[in-house]
């Protein structure tokens, strides 16, 4: 069992001040792998006060010396991405190929776009002929709190520590405490690289202790978070006194609209991708809104979909599906299930309990309901597991209405032939991501929801936005 009780601060590996034990435990067969430590108040104050100390030298850095330490953390992060993935796959339950590709690539996919970004980012503007000689500066903010959760843990990790890094903030990240071990080896790798001690400093901890500590420090200067839109409003609220910036990517309840002109594989696709990291993906199409003449053809499809996935151990090879983090978010999805089944959806693959033939493990049963409707609470509800929801339409105004019919605004999708029909859809969608026909946003394209899904955008130039103060000079030329 792995001791990772220290945390990293100011370039050191330092015994925690005044930290209690949590066991992290494999969800896939619920055995305790490592105990870290969840830290107090001294352990907070500690990592700020480094991150405070080095943010006048590291915000004075220029943009050469910060390409060069991403591009150096860059071939650290590859080095060690095997590891990364066990990790991963140990701590959240990804199984391994899973965590191998989708998990740790997008690490990697964030960093290179954030360097292609910091790169190409104009940190002095002009304001042209209507104000000459003014300047606008793009500054780093200071000293930012990240507090990440475990469903996408690199993932969600790098898209605020590669940004912070190269605008020339310093931060204190809290991952997940139900998914630290990966963000552990995340800040092997940062120190490996070289960054200066006190830039980046990691301290565990829950959402009372260093979550709610770091959200109402007043050194703190923005708190970048991602996770429930319960905690979103916590933090938002003990934020609120020191006046910081504050950034949500919240949850989702993402609608796949599917009209009758779209491909064949429309469904199975949409069906696969709501099941795709067993669920737990902010981003999950788990309102399926199909255009009447095609809905029972639909549920058949997703019927067989969702009896063909398998589910498995995450350290097995394969395309199975995995655990869900915890026995918490497993009972949550049990809830759920039942009232589904008692408020009248029909059921029509899987339901409640674990999978045949596995009997230990946070395994969830595929899960598919049909003729949901909007009173039904897994209509609105995130649920964050493999569970489906189905419902007919009759016209485009009426799956309009639907998709935008719950507090959520994350993405949503579009499965149509018709592109003048998918544009108009498009536009009247209010998320702050709509994928059409399959096709997922590209590279640096900006991550963010609309309305209780969050007010931040992540990724390319969106995310070096999010850690930068603007501000006007005149006289300057
Ligand atoms: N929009 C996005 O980009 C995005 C991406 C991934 C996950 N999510 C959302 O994350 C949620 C699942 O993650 P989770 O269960 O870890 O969420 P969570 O909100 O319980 O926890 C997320 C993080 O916040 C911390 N936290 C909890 N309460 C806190 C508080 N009061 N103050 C400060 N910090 C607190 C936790 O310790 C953890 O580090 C889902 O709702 C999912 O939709 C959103």
């Amino acid at each position: 069992m792995q001791d990772a009780r220290n945390f990293y601060i100011n370039g050191k590996w330092v015994a925690p001040r005044d930290g209690r034990d949590m066991p992290v435990r494999n969800p896939s067969t619920e055995e305790v792998i490592a105990t870290i430590s969840l830290g107090g108040q001294a352990d907070t104050d500690a990592a700020v006060a480094a991150a405070k100390a080095a943010f006048p030298v590291w915000a004075a850095t220029s943009r050469e010396a910060r390409v060069a330490a991403m591009e150096r953390l860059m071939e650290a992060y590859k080095t060690r991405a095997e590891e990364t993935a066990q990790a991963i796959s140990a701590e959240m339950g990804a199984p391994v190929t899973l965590a191998r590709t989708a998990q740790v690539g997008a690490g990697a996919g964030h960093l290179k776009t954030t360097i292609r970004a910091l790169k190409a980012f104009e940190f002095e503007r002009s304001l042209g002929d209507h104000a000459p000689g003014d300047v606008i500066l793009h500054e780093p903010i200071g000293v930012c709190a990240l507090i990440t959760p475990w469903n996408w843990p690199m993932n969600q990790v790098m898209l605020k520590v590669a940004p912070a890094l190269a605008v020339g903030c310093t931060m204190v990240l809290k991952p997940s405490e139900l998914s630290p071990l990966s963000a552990m080896l995340l800040a092997e790798m940062i120190d490996a690289a070289g960054f200066p001690p006190g830039v980046f400093n990691l301290v565990n901890g829950d959402g009372a202790g260093v979550g709610s500590l770091l959200s109402a420090h007043p050194d703190i200067d923005v708190v970048s978070f991602t996770g429930s839109t319960r905690a979103g409003v916590a933090i938002t609220k003990a934020a609120a006194d020191t006046v910081k910036r504050v950034s949500l990517e919240l949850g989702g309840k993402g609608a796949n609209i599917i009209f009758a002109d779209a491909d064949d594989k429309a469904v199975m696709r949409g069906v696969r991708h709501c099941f795709n990291n067993s669920g737990q993906s902010c981003n999950a199409p788990t309102r399926m809104l199909v255009e009447r003449p095609l809905y029972d053809q639909a549920v058949a499809t997703a019927q067989t979909v969702a009896e063909k996935t398998e589910v498995g151990p995450a350290e097995i090879e394969g395309r199975q599906i995995g655990p869900v983090v915890s026995e918490t978010q497993f009972n949550k999805i049990q809830y759920l299930i039942k009232k589904g089944i008692d408020e009248g959806a029909t059921l029509v693959a899987g339901g409640m309990g674990r999978p045949d033939g596995l009997k230990r493990g946070h395994f969830v049963r595929p899960t598919v309901f049909a003729d949901v409707t909007p009173e039904m609470t897994i209509w609105h509800e995130e649920i964050f597991g493999p569970v489906l929801s189905i419902t007919p339409f009759d016209s485009e105004e009426e799956a309009i209405r639907l998709a935008n019919g719950t507090p959520y605004g994350l993405t949503n999708y579009i499965q149509t032939a018709d592109k003048a029909r998918a544009r108009r859809v498009a536009r009247q969608l209010r998320s702050g991501m709509v994928e059409m026909n399959g096709k997922l946003g590209g590279a640096g394209s900006p991550f963010g929801g609309m309305k209780q899904s969050g007010n931040g955008r992540e990724g390319g130039v969106w995310g070096l936005e999010e850690f930068l103060e603007v501000k006007a000079v005149s006289d300057w030329e």
